[in-house]
């Protein structure tokens, strides 16, 4: 089956293209021929997009009878998907392309005063959550949270903003320990309600999927709902969510969904199949803002600490000790984690300022809810470096207090469009 693009502009026929569409008996996507492969990455969608806009012969140009001959019957594969031609191609605007280890070349400025790092691709919760913590900043796309870090610490960003706790799935691991590998100071934190979506080219239904592809955490996030869905399909983990929604898109995957957000599908011209998948309508992920240089602490307003802390002595009383500390001054805890850190040795520096490399079982991360300027506590810190052998300050910063109620930003799942 064969079909055109017209141009938007002028109606005008521009290429045919074969389609590919979904058995309404089975289900399963019948296979087709795409002439030119579309690219598996974002320069290539982008360059088509530019294709298609600019006329030029990028795919076989109408009346051209090439593609009735040879062996037409394959649809190119992605890593075993089946891919097809789209009718309803969005070209996308052009998008920052992430910074990444290799390339770390600075972004060109939008007008802000302020460049923040996150990691991901524009349409990522990561993305709305800078913009929540810093309303009009420059959103640098990162493809790592590493690389988040080093365009804070290379002067290539102001900030980064990066999660480090869902209501669902917990804690976001990697941050923290990149958080004690790093030398940045945690100056803010931010509350992102997480709305999931289910993503698809446009006219794909849910009987045609075959994959559901995000980030670990969203697909986590969704698990139950995506069984109350039928969605019993193969799960693929992605760097994050728009990436997965773009990776959908780029490559014209038609048995394949992405959880992303709506601004994702927006973005990369996806369908919202189902809306608000999340297992939890109250699914919030928190953020920590990261900068060189630590915020003063205050007392006028709640204020929130995190520190990290080790000790390699003998005894299981220390941990005890340590939250006694907190306990008997008042101050609640709102995090402990700990996390295994036997292969890192870390350099400790003494008064003389000779440095030594130890070893830790483990890490124990703390968040209180207090300000460092508060004499309470300087003294339960005071009294923690006692009992511990390393003790860091990651940050003391203002806490988000932002109301947001579960009914106002999520709502339990409903199917859309054509996937009943
Ligand atoms: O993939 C994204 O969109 C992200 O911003 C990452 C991330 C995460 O790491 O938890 C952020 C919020 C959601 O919890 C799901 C994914």
């Amino acid at each position: 089956m064969e079909a055109t693009i017209q141009s938007r502009f002028t109606n005008q026929k521009l290429y045919k293209v074969p389609t590919v569409r979904c058995s309404a008996t089975t289900g399963k996507a019948a296979s087709v021929f795409f002439p030119n492969g579309l690219g598996s990455n974002r320069a290539d969608w982008q360059s088509m997009c530019a294709i298609i806009n600019s006329n030029s012969a990028g795919l076989i140009p109408y009346n051209s009878s090439s593609s009735s001959s040879g062996d037409n019957t394959k649809a190119p594969m992605i890593n075993g998907h089946d891919t097809s031609a789209t009718l309803d191609i969005v070209p996308v605007p052009k998008l920052p392309r992430p910074l990444s280890i290799s390339d770390l070349s600075p972004a060109p400025m939008h007008g802000s005063e302020l460049r923040v790092a996150y990691q991901g691709v524009p349409g990522a919760y990561s993305e709305a959550a800078a913009g929540k913590a810093y309303p009009k900043c420059d959103a640098i796309p990162c493809d790592q949270f590493e690389v988040a870090f080093q365009a804070v610490e290379l002067w290539i960003a102001d900030r980064a903003v990066l999660p480090v706790e869902n209501s669902l799935g917990g804690s976001i691991h990697r941050n923290y320990d990149l958080l004690l590998r790093h030398r940045l100071h945690i100056v803010g934190e931010v509350q992102l309600p997480v709305h999931h979506c289910l993503l698809a080219l446009p006219g794909v239904r849910k009987e045609c999927l075959t994959r559901v592809m995000s980030h670990p955490q969203a697909l986590a996030q969704c698990e139950h709902t995506l069984t109350s869905l039928g969605l019993n399909v193969a799960r693929e983990a992605f760097d994050d969510t728009a990436g997965a929604a773009e990776y959908v898109a780029t490559n014209g995957l038609r048995d394949t969904a992405a959880i992303a957000s709506s601004r994702a599908a927006e973005l990369y011209g996806l369908e919202v199949l189902a809306d608000g998948i999340q297992d939890d309508s109250g699914n919030v992920t928190r953020f920590v803002m990261l900068a060189r240089e630590p915020v003063v602490p205050r007392t006028d307003r709640p204020f929130k600490t995190s520190i990290v802390f080790a000790h390699n002595g003998e005894g299981t009383s220390v941990l005890f000790k340590v939250l006694a500390a907190f306990a008997f001054r008042d101050i609640s805890l709102t995090k402990i984690e700990s996390r295994p850190h036997r292969s890192q040795p870390i350099r400790l520096v003494d008064d003389a300022d000779a440095g030594t490399a130890k070893h830790f079982e483990y890490m124990f991360y703390i968040d209180f809810q207090a300000s460092l300027a508060e004499p309470r506590a300087q003294n339960a810190l005071a009294e923690v470096q006692e009992y511990t052998s390393f003790l860091r300050v990651l940050g003391s910063y203002p806490m988000d207090m932002t109301p947001w109620s579960s009914s106002s930003s999520s709502t339990s799942a409903s199917s859309s469009g054509s996937s009943s």
